[in-house]
Parts: structure tokens; C-alpha cells; sequence
């Protein structure tokens, strides 16, 4: 795959990421970390990390870049990208692929679209895909990081068992509306082990510099880039590197999602831990950090971040 950034904007990135990250200070306090599950209200508010990969394997970093955070929703992205890549289009009969213009953890389309989530990147349609990877995985946690263990390459990653029971204690909406699928013969397990598995899931850690690492398949057609020395590895076919980087440019940020696409113009999936991954076709990822959120559940900084860097590098147009 060829980089399309010419090396003179790549060597400018370091005082691009610099420069950002200055101006964003400005905004900390304008956003909240978000509290519905107890122990992330906990997480110190005024950290901010960005980290950028390039196809070609170089990669930039600034501020907490390395400093490992809770990746709640972005795991929905791995969770469909694992369960496209064992179970196919098969998916498409319990899951659309709209977007739900709703909040994350909305739930009032399931009665009047019975049943059927809008998309994979909403709860309803996380839980579903979590559904459907339950039946195919007997230790589903295991498969789950046994893949974002290979995609940064850390055989330490892992998820926190407290921000686990946290969520798991406090999912009473998530349960809601997965008895509620399961009463439209959407839900194939127990509700219980099904939600257990999700928070689980929605709790595993990494930084910056591994979130751009783990999503590198998605800016370079299906293929992971092996740091080991082993040739590189398809990870997802590269159709569907394509078709899952539409469904975070239409549906990644919830009812923020056009938004996003406006601002940002590049594939996106965010989360309540405040982190947000966007990817540059054929250029790059990019991986940013800040817990403070918007009304919305987006991170304000990380936002803004991303915002910046589009317009200083072109990339949401493909080139720099
Ligand atoms: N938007 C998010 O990051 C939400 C994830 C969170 N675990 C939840 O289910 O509510």
C-alpha cells in the first residue's frame, strides 16, 4: 500500500501534534467524565493524548499518548469486526446498518423496528453483536483480547475487572433492552452471561499509541503491519476494511455522527471513556484521549484534536 503523504508532511506532523495539543488545553473543564458508571467518574479529568500511525510503520505521539484508558465503546468496533470476520453477512439478519440520529443508549426504536438495532455501534446492536459472539466463542473475553492482544502486539493487554463490575452492577438500561430484543426473538443467550461478556468487553484498557496500532487494518486494506518481523497479516478482507470504515463514518459518534463526518470527515468510533479513533484510508490512524465528554458522550479535546489535524493535513480528503 502506498503512502499517500508525501515525506515533507510527515516530517511536519511533531510540530502539528505539538501545536494541537497546546490550543486544546483551552478547553479542559468544558466537557464532564462521564459518571453512569461509577468507578469511570473516577478517572482524573485534565489527560490528553494523541497518537498518529502511518502506513508506511512510522508513528507520533504527544501528552498521554501512553497511558492506558478504558475503551468502553470503541470495543464495539472490535466486537464487529470479529464477529464479521467469523460469522459474515449473517450478522446483517439480527443488526441494520443505519444510523440511529439517537443516543448510544437509546432504546426507543426497538419497539416500533422490532427488535432489530439500528447498527452495530449503538448498545442495542453492540449487545447483539456480543449476542452472536457468545454463541460462536465459548470464552469469548479470551478471543476478544487473544485479537487486540496480536493487533498491538502486548500479551499483557487486558480489561479492568473493576470498571467491569462497575458497568455490570449499574447495566440496568443495557439489560433492559437486551430482555426487551430477547422478547422479539433477537437475543439468542442469557441476557445475564450476554452482559457480562459486554462489560467485560466495553472495559478492556489501552493507549493511545496501541488504539492506532490496533486499527491500522482499517487504513491499509484489511492488512495489520506485523512490528515482529513477521510478513504482514490480512487481518479483514479488504472489502470489509471498506465497509466497516462507512459504517463508523455514518454511524461511530451516535447522533453525533453527522457532526463528526462534517468536522472531521474520516470514519470515527468513540467512547465514554473519552477516547475516539479515526481512520485515514490509505494514509494512517490516528488515536486521541481526553475524559472530559460533551452532552453527547464525545470527548470534547479529542474532538477538537481531530478537527485540527484534518485541516492542517487534508487527510479527510486523501491527501495532505
Ligand atoms: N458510549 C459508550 O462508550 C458506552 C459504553 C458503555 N459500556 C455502555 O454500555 O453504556
Amino acid at each position: 500500500m502506498q503512502n499517500l503523504m508525501p515525506a515533507a508532511s510527515a516530517s511536519a506532523l511533531p510540530a502539528i501534534l505539538d501545536q494541537i495539543h497546546t490550543d486544546a488545553q483551552a478547553l479542559f473543564g468544558q466537557g464532564r467524565v462521564a459518571s453512569y458508571i461509577p468507578a469511570l467518574a473516577e478517572v482524573p479529568p485534565r489527560q490528553f493524548g494523541i497518537a498518529v500511525a502511518l502506513v508506511d510503520g512510522s508513528t507520533f505521539s504527544v501528552g498521554d499518548a501512553h497511558t492506558s484508558f478504558s475503551l468502553q465503546s470503541i470495543t464495539k468496533l472490535f466486537a464487529f469486526v470479529l464477529a464479521l470476520k467469523s460469522v459474515g453477512d449473517e450478522l446483517w439478519q439480527r443488526v441494520g446498518r443505519e444510523p440511529s440520529g439517537a443516543a448510544f443508549n437509546s432504546m426507543v426504536q426497538l419497539e416500533t423496528e422490532k427488535g432489530i438495532p439500528r447498527n452495530p455501534f449503538i448498545n442495542a446492536g453492540a449487545l447483539v453483536i456480543t449476542d452472536i459472539l457468545t454463541t460462536r466463542y465459548a470464552h469469548l473475553d479470551y478471543a476478544l483480547l487473544g485479537a487486540l492482544r496480536r493487533l498491538t502486539d502486548d500479551p499483557e493487554l487486558s480489561w479492568n475487572a473493576r470498571i467491569a463490575r462497575s458497568e455490570r452492577d449499574t447495566a440496568h438500561r443495557n439489560m433492559a433492552m437486551a430482555y426487551f430484543m430477547k422478547s422479539y426473538g433477537n437475543f439468542v443467550n442469557d441476557p445475564e452471561l450476554v452482559l457480562d461478556n459486554y462489560c467485560r468487553q466495553c472495559a478492556t484498557e489501552m493507549s493511545c499509541a496501541q488504539l492506532a496500532q490496533a486499527t491500522m487494518f482499517l487504513a491499509n486494506n484489511g492488512r495489520d503491519l506485523r512490528r515482529d518481523g513477521s510478513p504482514d497479516e490480512q487481518f479483514l478482507a479488504a472489502d470489509d476494511a471498506r465497509r466497516v470504515n462507512a459504517l463508523m463514518l455514518t454511524c461511530g459518534a451516535y447522533d453525533a455522527a453527522g457532526d463528526f463526518a462534517y468536522r472531521i470527515g474520516l470514519p470515527v468510533k468513540t467512547g465514554v471513556g473519552g477516547g475516539i479513533v479515526a481512520i485515514a484510508p490509505g494514509i494512517g490512524t490516528v488515536a486521541v484521549w481526553a475524559p472530559e465528554l460533551d452532552a453527547k458522550g464525545n470527548s470534547v479535546l479529542g474532538a477538537f484534536a481531530l478537527e485540527q489535524l484534518v485541516l492542517r493535513t487534508g487527510w479527510n480528503h486523501g491527501q495532505a
